[in-house]
């Protein structure tokens, strides 16, 4: 019998999951999978129960929670020789992966795409030696936003809070001076942010990284040049239709490989949460995890 390792997070999104569990259950077995749950205490916990689900020989995992779940899930598999298939049940405020991929945000819809079980190996991010991302890093302070809504205003008000916080934000629209190096290129200029992404699917925004594909061992590099607020905003609401990479104070290149340093402090964003303090050494790993998607994925 194969064996399936639920890992949720309880106080993702609205809370929903916990209640449509024992559905949940009852789909995975009677689909012949032998189940077990775990629900994540705090930060890091999800990458625990990860990794203890790879020793404990699990046939699949299924991550069940926000974008900070599955972050945290993927940093328990991604090291490890054997890993896992994972499923994605998206339940929280931010779920920029699952929608990249195409999983329903109706629960009982996402398990049906693990019980139909079909799978693709899709590339994931390594920052430094030991952290990963499945969806997207960024730094500058305009990204900082995200991590500064605290979880509870998340929780209440889902998308809204972002937006709310953004508007406070707008004082401390300030440029950071760095060294970008990628392909054969050298960038050594005030920039207002920089994204790394996996998808074309961020914070919302569906066709920010326009040419981002999952499984094709690049990253989309967008970097946002020093500009004004009344030019963020233009290029903003570019960005709603993919337009904003034909503008000068963009630059948008296909990579595997980056290396970012500053002079000032720079936070990292890895996939929406504080990643630690830049200098950071950024490196695709080429469809490094096996994840379930609906059967007519592209
Ligand atoms: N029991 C818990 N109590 C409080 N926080 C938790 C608990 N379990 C996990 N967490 C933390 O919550 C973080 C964010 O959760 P998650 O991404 O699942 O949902 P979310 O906040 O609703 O949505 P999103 O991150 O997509 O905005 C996780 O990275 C984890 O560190």
């Amino acid at each position: 019998m194969k064996r399936a390792r639920i890992i949720y997070n309880p106080t993702s999104g609205r809370e929903a999951f916990q209640k449509e569990l024992p559905e949940v259950l009852k789909k995975l077995e009677q689909a012949g999978y032998e189940t077990s749950t775990h629900a994540t205490t705090g930060e890091g916990d999800a990458t625990e129960a990860a990794r203890t689900a790879v020793e404990r020989r699990y046939d699949i995992v299924i991550a069940a929670g926000g974008d900070g779940t599955i972050n945290e899930v993927v940093n328990g598999l991604a090291e490890q020789e054997f890993r896992p298939k994972l499923g994605i049940i998206p339940v929280g405020t931010t779920n920029d992966f699952a929608r990249a991929i195409r999983v329903s945000r109706n629960i009982q819809k996402a398990v049906d795409i693990i019980v139909e079980g079909h799978t693709r190996r899709l590339d994931i991010g390594r920052v430094n030696e030991d952290q990963y991302f499945i969806n997207i890093a960024g730094g500058g302070k305009i990204t900082e936003l995200t991590y500064e809504v605290p979880s509870k205003l998340k929780t209440m008000l889902g998308q809204l809070a972002y937006y709310i916080k953004g508007i406070e934000m707008l004082p401390f629209f300030r440029p950071t001076r760095v060294k970008i190096q990628y392909n054969d290129e050298v960038i050594d200029d005030e920039i207002m942010m920089f994204l790394l992404s996996n998808s074309n699917s961020v914070g919302g925004f569906e066709k920010l990284a326009p040419d981002a594909k999952l499984d094709d061992g690049y990253f989309d590099l967008l970097i946002l040049k020093k500009t004004n607020i009344a030019d963020f905003v233009l290029i903003a609401s570019m960005a709603l239709r993919g337009n904003h990479i034909n503008s000068d104070k963009i630059i948008y290149a296909k990579t595997n490989s980056v290396t970012i340093e500053t002079e000032d402090k720079m936070q990292l964003n890895i996939d929406g949460e504080y990643g630690g303090l830049l200098p950071g050494k950024f490196v695709n790993l080429y469809q490094h995890i096996e994840f379930f998607v609906p059967e007519n994925f592209q």
